[in-house]
């Protein structure tokens, strides 16, 4: 049964886990909110609610197809199906994580929706606080303002002259103004500071909200992961697991669902607690309006009765002029009066004059009288004027203060209403505000609400699920149990006839491969003997060690190096370049004297038995190696020893059928010919034998037969002994002649004959360069006649090589002793020695290319000597 498209497709959350744009874009704006307060009208619009088409309904849509199906398939196929009911199980464990997956979707959803809606209220509270502080700003520049204005009107009443009692009590009030001024400055600090404060505890707590969402974000992460996992994983194993993992996600899912909640709640308290504390401060700006409105009617009641009072002192002071005026008129009558009686009175006067003296006095002291009540009178008209002026001065600034109180009230009527106003629409505002968080909050809670209901209903259905998942994967456990043990037998059964089979196999190919490697080496063994027959002249070098004794130059390189994956060629450093040599064998400059350098040379020793003329010839500049590989030293003998070893070896095998004669000769070729075997170093000469054989011999020269190879020894220690060496700054050791060891060996067979064979076994003296080696007198002759006669050597090469019909042997006594072992019909072996140290180099260079072109010699095919 197949499951059809994948429900998850259709969901905001890709199949690679990463959340739809719009979520990630929110996130990624809540991230920055620090960078930018205001929160854009794009991302009030993201928030509006859930997404109508969520993955889970489109999930549950498919499963209800799958479902329906699947139970038409298991009416119409019930026993086919039951062998199928492992699949369906797998396939029904895929659809419940799949549920589990969207549900986790929509879970994050949540929290981004959540995080929105934080911002956008965070932002709200901020847009009121502000406004709030500048509604503060403004009332107390106002304030400041009415202030400024009573000072003003205080400092102009002060000026003009002594304040009046009123004036007294209105810088009083003022005073009281200004200290309420000072305490409503203290309180809008006060005010500043609770504000602050409220929004650190804000932040903190956005910060902590935030913080949690994060931790839920990561954990439904980490859910969607091991979600991710378990769908692409598969196995018996693990299916129990999920079953445990999916019912304690679900567990941690209803914990994060009620904290969740718990925030909803909080956040919806937060807006009805800014708007409370925003009704307080309504609340106290208007107790302090009322206040104020107070202490203004109080001062306009002051102002009033200071009016009636300046009303009452002026009546007063109008009642006393007008008395005054009035006794000044009686006065003036009774004055008048007074004066019309006259002649009486002048009488009287002139009488009391006369009559009295008394009178006099009397009379005096009326006038006196009558003068100071004038001028009292005159007093009194000057105080009534002042008293006027002061009257009317105290009514103008009355008159003043009470245009100015109309002022002030019109202003405060103003300010009130506009106060008013603002509060009026502060509230609106605020309540417009808390009604949007209320029904944002009430809405959000309900959805969330019905998520849990139907989480919870989820939850529920979940058991019966998971019991059947359980039976199903016990079933699925046993039958993949018992296929892991029938696949193991299976597959251990065919591993062993496998095995079995490749072992034959192998076995069989290993035969195969083991005769075609002895055939090969066989044929190897018979080209290489025919190449031999043929070539009849092979080409051995040897690389000698770096010694001790070598390095006296400090800071010497090794510019010769040996391939040991080809043991034909020989690689020499020189300028900068690297020059090959191919020859027929090369030893590396570890190669022992029995195991790698005799074992090359044996055949062809052995062949001399069979009734060939061998060579073998050692050459190279001094100082090489050459007498260390020809004659060795007395614990490692070289080839000469192991050779005639070898041949006394062979000759005690074939004993049975052939009988042996070896007859021994040494001789030295320094400047003359010298026998080494004889006491006295007797001169000798090369001449061609008279026996009409046309071979050359020397006559006189001493040739000892010998029975054994012990004898053979002390022959060749004679030899050495008897061979002249001198030191040079080349080798210690440095031998001054061609040394030339003859062996003989006649061996006689009843049925076919006899046969003659000679074995050579040269030790050529070293090539060198005198201003090298430092050869003065006697030594630089010895040098000049060695080289000379190796390059009578080098011509004969020459000639060979280039099948010259004249040889050129007779050049010098070397190569005229050579030539029966250098003509046609011999086996030759040729080692070269070469120095490995950067200093011999030039010398390297030239015995490897004189081996090169003794490589190319042909000599023909090698001839038994069968008489
Ligand atoms: N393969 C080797 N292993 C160890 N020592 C060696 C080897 N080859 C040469 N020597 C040492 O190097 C020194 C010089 O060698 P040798 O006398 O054989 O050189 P040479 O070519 O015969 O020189 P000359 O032509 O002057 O007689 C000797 O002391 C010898 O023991």
């Amino acid at each position: 049964q197949e499951p059809g498209p994948v429900p998850m497709e259709t969901g905001s959350r890709r199949r690679d886990g990463h959340a739809p744009k719009a979520g990630k874009k929110a996130c990624a704006r809540f991230g920055s909110s620090s960078d930018s307060d205001e929160l854009s009208d794009e991302d009030e619009d993201d928030t509006s609610g859930l997404p109508a088409c969520t993955p889970l309904a489109a999930f549950l849509s498919f499963k209800q197809d799958a479902e329906k199906s699947r139970a038409s398939e298991v009416q119409l196929e019930t026993g086919k199906q039951l062998a199928d009911s492992p699949l369906v199980a797998v396939m029904s464990h895929l659809l419940t994580f799949l549920e589990q997956y969207s549900h986790f979707q929509q879970l994050q959803q949540q929290a981004d929706q959540y995080r929105v809606q934080l911002k956008r209220h965070r932002v709200q509270h901020r847009r009121q606080m502000k406004a709030l502080r500048a509604s503060y700003r403004q009332r107390l520049r106002d304030k400041n303002g009415i202030i400024g204005g009573l000072e003003e009107a205080i400092g102009q009443q002060q000026s003009p002259g002594p304040p009046s009692e009123g004036v007294h009590r209105l810088v009083e009030s003022l005073q009281g103004l200004q200290g309420e001024r000072s305490k409503l400055r203290g309180e809008l600090r006060l005010l500043h500071s609770q504000l602050e404060q409220k929004e650190k505890d804000r932040h903190a707590r956005i910060q902590a909200f935030q913080q949690q969402i994060d931790e839920l974000k990561g954990c439904i992460e980490e859910r969607e992961e091991e979600l991710s996992r378990l769908r692409t994983a598969t196995g018996a194993t693990d299916s129990e697991k999920r079953v445990l993992c999916l019912s304690a996600e679900n567990e941690s899912l209803k914990q994060n669902l009620s904290v969740t909640q718990g925030l909803l709640q909080q956040l919806s308290a937060l807006p009805s607690q800014s708007s409370t504390m925003l009704i307080k401060e309504n609340e106290n700006l208007r107790s302090r309006v009322q206040q104020l409105e107070i202490c203004l009617q109080q001062r306009a009641e002051q102002l009033s009765q200071l009016e009636r009072r300046s009303e009452q002192s002026e009546w007063r002071r109008a009642e006393e002029l007008r008395k005054r005026e009035d006794r000044a008129r009686e006065l003036q009558l009774e004055l008048d009066r007074e004066r019309a009686k006259e002649p009486a009175v002048k009488y009287v006067t002139q009488t009391v004059e006369v009559e009295s003296p008394v009178t006099v006095k009397q009379l005096t002291k009326a006038r006196q009288r009558n003068e100071a009540l004038t001028e009292r009178l005159s007093n009194q008209n000057e105080r009534c004027r002042q008293l006027e002026e002061q009257i009317r001065k105290s009514d103008e600034h009355s008159c003043n203060l009470q245009h100015k109180i109309a002022a002030y009230e019109r202003e405060i009527g103003k300010l009130r209403e506009e106060l008013l106003k603002e509060i009026g629409h502060l509230e609106e505002r605020k309540e417009a505000a808390v009604r949007a968080a209320a029904s944002c909050s009430a809405e959000h809670f309900q959805n969330l609400q019905d998520q849990f209901f139907g989480l919870q209903k989820r939850l529920t259905a979940l058991p019966p699920t998971l019991r059947s998942m359980k039976t199903d994967y016990a079933s699925l456990r046993s039958q993949v149990r018992n296929f892991s043990e029938f696949y193991g037998a299976a597959v251990n059964e065919a591993k062993k006839q496998q095995i079995s089979a490749a072992i034959s196999e192998m076995s069989e190919a290993n035969k195969d491969l083991l005769e075609k490697y002895r055939k090969e080496v066989a044929l190897r063994r018979k080209y290489h003997e025919q190449l031999v027959e043929l070539k009849n002249i092979r080409v051995l070098c040897r690389v000698k060690p770096v010694l001790k004794e070598d390095q006296h130059e400090d800071g010497q390189s090794v510019v010769v190096t040996t391939d040991p994956n080809n043991e034909s060629s020989v690689a020499v450093l020189s300028k900068g370049k690297s020059r090959v040599f191919e020859l027929d064998k090369v030893f590396h400059p570890q190669a022992a004297q029995e195991e790698q350098v005799f074992q090359e040379i044996e055949p062809l020793v052995t062949s001399c038995i069979d009734g060939y003329h061998v060579c073998i010839f050692a050459y190279g500049q001094t100082g090489s190696g050459k007498t260390y590989t020809m004659e060795g030293s007395v614990e490692n003998p070289g080839i000469n020893q192991r050779a005639l070893k070898h041949l006394f070896g062979e000759m005690e095998e074939r004993k049975d059928m052939w009988s042996y004669a070896v007859t021994v000769s040494s001789v030295e070729i320094y400047n003359e010919v010298l026998d080494l075997l004889s006491k006295d170093g007797e001169k000798l000469d090369i001449k061609i034998n008279p026996d009409g054989t046309g071979h050359l011999h020397v006559p006189g020269l001493r040739v000892i037969e010998v029975k054994s190879f012990q004898h053979i020894k002390k022959i060749l220690a004679t030899a050495r002994r008897n061979r002249i060496t001198f030191g040079t700054q080349m080798n210690q050791h440095s031998s001054r002649s061609h040394a030339l060891l003859c062996i003989t060996v006649q061996g006689t067979d009843l049925a076919t004959g006899s046969k003659t064979t000679k074995l050579n076994l040269v030790d050529l003296a070293g090539s060198e360069r005198v201003w090298k080696s430092g050869a003065e007198g006697e030594r630089l002759k010895e040098a000049q006649n060695i080289n000379r006669s190796l390059l009578a050597l080098g011509d004969v090469i020459q000639a060979l090589r280039a099948r010259q019909t004249h040889i050129p042997f007779r050049n010098s006594r070397l190569t005229y002793l050579l030539q029966d072992s250098l003509g046609k019909g011999s086996k030759t072996v040729m080692v070269v020695q070469v120095s490995a140290l950067e200093s011999n180099v030039g010398e390297t260079l030239c015995s490897l290319k004189f081996a090169q072109r003794v490589c190319k010699v042909e000599l023909g095919p090698a001839a038994r000597k069968i008489e």
